[in-house]
């Protein structure tokens, strides 16, 4: 593969981190990445409207840089859901879900009847779903997740060159599901509002 080949991959691709530190981000973006529970509940936390603004949920050809992480030997069909996650109407994550297409309605019987509900509302609480472990990336300009977010927000708001990333594998029962959060700079504004 040509250097310019091997330079535009890794641009379109992320090093995924199992710590965060390696990431070297803002303390205050630090402290979002590694959010122990549900985004969701912390997120609802710090605003005083939350919403989900589900952008699509159909089947798509998975990223690169996920197909392993859900257990696909290369890059393939999976049902993919995309959100933008907004505290008081300001967009505060882009969120992007894969689940393999050999998953059955009784691995993940929610995902497919979500609409604008959130997806971490059907994972935390469900004693069959088992989590990972976290993984934090900065994505590239070229990344299509960041080109995503960016496309999502249109001229709501510019993006940096660099947007921060973590992602966790969920399984239950024979399925699992990949949850990437890309967090948007306005993240960094919220107050806590509910204790
Ligand atoms: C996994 C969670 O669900 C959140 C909601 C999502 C959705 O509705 O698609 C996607 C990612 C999460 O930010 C959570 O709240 O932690």
């Amino acid at each position: 593969m040509t250097s310019d080949r091997v330079r535009g991959a890794s641009l379109r691709q992320a090093v995924w981190h199992p710590q965060v530190l390696s990431l070297n981000a803002p303390p205050v973006l630090r402290d979002w990445l590694t959010t122990a529970g549900s985004l969701t509940s912390r997120l609802k936390a710090y605003s005083r409207a939350f919403r989900v603004q589900c952008l699509h949920q159909h089947t798509a050809r998975c990223l690169a840089d996920e197909a392993a992480a859900i257990g696909l030997p290369r890059p393939g069909r999976v049902w993919e859901r995309e959100v933008l996650l907004r505290c008081d109407n300001t967009a505060a994550v882009f969120a992007h879900t894969v689940v393999p297409m050999t998953a059955t309605a009784s691995d993940w019987p929610l995902f497919g009847a979500l609409g604008e509900r959130s997806l971490g509302t059907t994972l935390f609480g469900d004693p069959l779903v088992r989590r990972s472990v976290l993984e934090f990336a900065k994505l590239r300009e070229g990344h299509p997740l960041a080109q995503r977010a960016r496309a999502a927000l249109g001229e709501e708001a510019a993006q940096p060159n660099i947007l921060y990333a973590r992602r966790c594998l969920y399984r239950r029962r024979r399925g699992t599901l990949l949850v990437t959060e890309v967090f948007l700079p306005s993240v960094m504004e919220l107050k806590q509002i509910n204790i």
